[in-house]
């Protein structure tokens, strides 16, 4: 594929730069009084409104025309049929193929239909009897608490997930144990009965060392306070890739769940790594979230590019990001049930798209990824958006609201609105009333993104995080790059292991460089 300077279509939106940051926003809804239909997009029960972005109709066709010079249908299209569009690793990219209702065809192959279903029984299965307590623990007590060790795309989605839906939760509490540091792990142990505990180790790769090392410590507690031979067979489950790795973990290789090469870590919570959700949700539950998702998928594959959520949101973002020189994105929820989001998306975004090379191999030049960041509003709003309102860099925000609060909750759902849009609003509109002084000023003119929910159930969950899948990889697709590797996360993971005989002191300090030398020096000192 061509670089993206070399393409007419962009070199259209370079053009038009100038004319569009010098754009008022507040001024096109007077000459638009249609605007706010012609720039919102609402597909059950989600609505995206991107009204409040310095777009006019023709720019949007000249991101449409830009979507069109990259092929961005033509990718998606190879994407969603199971084309080897990983290239680097020579592997297809089917999370899409995961969350396909069953019995409904043409979006996979057989085998991997098949292969998807047969893990799909097995989850309902398992999560079915640990949750009417067929399955036991090893002394045959009821299970009552789950432990996901994970990190990563085996962390980040169902504890994402869980956090939102716990409402709805009504199956074993389920607990997540991610960090080295061993904080998480404690916290965790204490406040369970292992007798009653069921552990599943969930990786990919079945090498990550933070999982290998959390999952050595939870079996060793299992077969220090369980008193029966066969613990681990009846409270571990792994969930993997690698079965090779699972035997040598000492497990059986059987008892395990399954992932495949074609399924990303950072697009994963729908697969058997989704079982903690199963888990605390049900299979039910879990269904719902996948036909949400997959209806995301059909809309995505389905509407015109105008009516295409994914595919505006990621224009929008290409265009702030990229033509506007908008380095970072801030993302809002309006409700604590969607406080990881943030740490979701700086994975899917950032692990995906944070590259500095196109397919080919070639070096990009103009910006990819923007840092994603943000917290839950109100608290938000009390810490970082002053910067927002008067900073100097302009920061395109996502706001996310959720119209219908779950039955039984406490708050005040009419005050958390008025907040989100007043928000929104203000950054847009800004302040400069005659005689204000330059303290007061807001210069406003600041986009955002609405996405307003009608309510936080599993399908809307599982459209929305669909729904930053694809914006994901419709930023992918213009850059021309893979979203689909993650290479430089490796350099770090193996600098890691070679410094650990470094650190522990079996080693002179030769050949490391005079800053790692030294902070190995203190950190010696200060363990002495
Ligand atoms: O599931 P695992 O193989 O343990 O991998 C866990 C995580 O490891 C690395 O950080 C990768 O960059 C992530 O993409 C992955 O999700």
């Amino acid at each position: 594929m061509k670089a993206l300077k070399a393409t007419p279509a962009w070199q259209a939106l370079l053009d038009e730069r100038a004319s569009i940051e010098a754009r008022s926003i507040a001024g096109l809804f007077d000459d638009d009084p249609q605007r706010f239909e012609a720039f919102s997009i609402e597909l059950d029960g989600l609505l995206l409104d991107y009204s409040k972005q310095p777009l006019t109709r023709a720019t949007r066709d000249a991101l449409l025309t830009l979507a069109e010079a990259r092929d961005v249908a033509g990718q998606r299209d190879r994407m969603l049929a199971g084309e080897s569009i990983n290239t680097s690793e020579g592997r297809a990219a089917l999370h899409t193929a995961l969350r396909v209702p069953d019995g409904a065809a043409g979006w996979a192959d057989a085998a991997t239909t098949r292969a998807v279903a047969s893990a799909r029984r097995q989850m309902h299965e398992m999560a079915d009897a640990v949750r009417t307590q067929c399955r036991t623990g090893a002394t045959g007590e009821p299970i009552e608490h789950v432990i996901n060790i994970g990190i990563g795309g085996s962390d980040l989605g169902p504890r994402l997930v869980l956090e939102a839906l716990a409402p709805i939760a009504d199956g074993p509490a389920v607990h997540f144990v991610a960090n080295l540091d061993g904080v998480e792990l404690e916290r965790t142990l204490a406040r369970c009965n292992p007798a009653r505990t069921l552990v599943l180790v969930v990786s990919k790769s079945f090498g990550t060392a933070e999982t290998m090392a959390n999952a050595h410590e939870v079996m060793a507690w299992l077969r220090r306070r369980v008193p029966a031979d066969d613990v681990l067979e009846q409270q571990v489950i792994p969930i993997t890739a690698n079965l090779d790795r699972v035997r040598a973990l000492g497990l059986d290789p059987a008892a395990a769940l399954p992932m495949w090469d074609w399924v990303g870590g950072r697009y994963s919570l729908w697969s058997a790594v989704g079982l903690a959700i199963m888990m605390g949700i049900g299979p039910a539950g879990f269904d719902a979230l996948l036909g949400g998702a997959h209806g995301m998928d059909r809309h995505f594959a389905e509407a015109p590019p105008a009516s295409n959520m994914p595919l505006m949101l990621g224009l929008v973002s290409v265009l702030n990001g990229t033509l506007l020189g908008r380095r970072s994105q801030a993302v809002v929820p309006y409700t604590e049930r969607l406080g990881r989001l943030c740490a979701y998306l700086q994975q899917l975004v950032m692990e995906s798209n944070g590259k500095s090379v196109d397919r080919e191999g070639g070096a990009i030049e103009q910006p990819t990824a923007a840092a994603i960041w943000g917290q839950t509003g109100t608290p938000g709003q009390h810490a970082f958006f002053q910067a927002l309102h008067q900073g100097t860099d302009i920061v395109p925000v996502d706001f996310i609201g959720v119209a219908r609060p779950v039955a039984g909750e406490h708050g005040d759902p009419l005050e958390l609105t008025a907040n989100l849009f007043a928000q929104s609003q203000a950054l847009m509109l800004g302040r400069a009333e005659a005689g204000i002084d330059a303290a007061r000023r807001c210069p406003g003119n600041r986009p955002s993104n609405t996405l307003l929910l009608d309510s936080l159930t599993p399908a809307r969950l599982g459209a929305l995080i669909a729904l930053y899948e694809h914006r994901t990889f419709v930023e992918a697709a213009i850059w021309g790059i893979n979203a689909f590797d993650q290479f430089g996360v490796e350099l770090g993971k193996g600098l890691a292991r070679d410094l650990k005989p470094l650190i522990a002191g079996g080693q002179a300090a030769d050949g490391v460089d005079g800053s790692t030398a030294g902070l190995v020096g203190c950190y010696r000192r200060w363990r002495r």
